[in-house]
């Protein structure tokens, strides 16, 4: 299997660069008319699946509404992710895991193909410390996986922490310099990070050079307040819909020369449960983002 940042290169090439989130919310089953247990839950998972895996280039399950069923949740997600995968979508696991470097290697196997839950990638969570996600970058170079790594977040006060200055650089460009190192060949956490200059050569458009590990930075920033320059992977981009962002915040923030996945999830799942409607509603993303 090719890396992880070329299996989302072709996907994107082929299907444009729209990601959906998979997040059955308690009032969105109500809203299509499902109960809100496992039953629903798998109702809702499968429609959109079947809606969407064989035209949108990623599909992102927030493992938070399936855990909030238990193992019978978990059992509709681990079937999802095999068909959605099965019909070409790249899965992203939005499991935002972050723990001491022990704890974090057993939360990587959800990238071993093995895994009952095997993903082509996963959110993590970098508060650690950027070298307790080591595990994680290691599983991912050892099966082809990706990360993205919690940056400089979609919700109205993630700066009041991610814009701690720790030394010279605000926490979230810590973050975004040692993910730009982790894709830069033979740098190691505990070298200096590598600044902006450093990642030059790096790709930063989608090609068979894009990176397997990258961050998510939302699209509801007022300005971009940290350096991407040379990062060298892709950029989940969240915020979009529901939460204000707008395909012209996408242009504004990250310009037409970086490799962004934006995504996008209530303001696509409202359209459901008819297949044509979320189909639509995926579409006129896709043709916003394009346009
Ligand atoms: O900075 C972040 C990181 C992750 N998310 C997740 O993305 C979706 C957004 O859902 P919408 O319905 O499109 O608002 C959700 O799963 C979040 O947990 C984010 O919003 N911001």
């Amino acid at each position: 299997m090719s890396p992880f940042g070329q299996r989302l290169a072709d996907a994107v090439a082929a299907r444009g660069p729209l990601c959906v989130g998979i997040d059955p919310h308690g009032p969105l089953l109500q809203a299509w008319g499902l109960p809100d247990s496992p039953e629903g839950l798998a109702r809702f998972t499968d429609a959109v699946v079947d809606a969407l895996a064989d035209t949108v280039a990623v599909l992102k399950p927030q493992l938070a509404f399936y855990e909030r069923h238990g193992s019978r949740g978990l059992a509709v997600l681990e079937d999802a992710v095999a068909r959605a995968r099965a019909a070409g979508a790249v899965v992203l696991l939005d499991a935002k895991r972050g723990d001491i470097g022990s704890t974090m290697d057993a939360y990587a196997d959800y990238l071993r193909p093995g895994h009952p839950l095997a993903v082509d990638a996963m959110t993590v969570s970098p508060f650690l410390g950027p070298g307790s996600l080591q595990p994680a970058v290691d599983t991912a170079r050892l099966h082809g996986g990706g990360l993205f790594v919690l940056a400089r977040t979609s919700n109205p006060d993630a700066g009041t922490l991610q814009h701690a200055v720790a030394g010279e650089r605000s926490v979230a460009q810590v973050v975004v310099d040692t993910v730009r190192g982790w894709n830069t060949p033979g740098w190691v956490v505990g070298d200096p990070l590598p600044d902006v200059a450093a990642g030059r050569d790096l790709a930063s458009r989608f090609g068979p050079a894009t990176g397997s590990l990258g961050v998510v930075v939302g699209a509801t920033l007022q300005e971009l307040d940290v350096d991407l320059d040379g990062l060298g992977g892709p950029i989940l981009a969240p915020g979009l819909g529901a939460q204000g962002g707008s395909a012209a915040d996408l242009r504004r923030l990250f310009g037409a020369d970086r490799a962004v996945v934006p995504t996008v999830s209530r303001d696509v799942l409202s359209a459901g449960p008819d297949p044509a409607r979320l189909r639509a509603a995926a579409d006129r993303w896709t043709a916003e983002l394009v346009g």
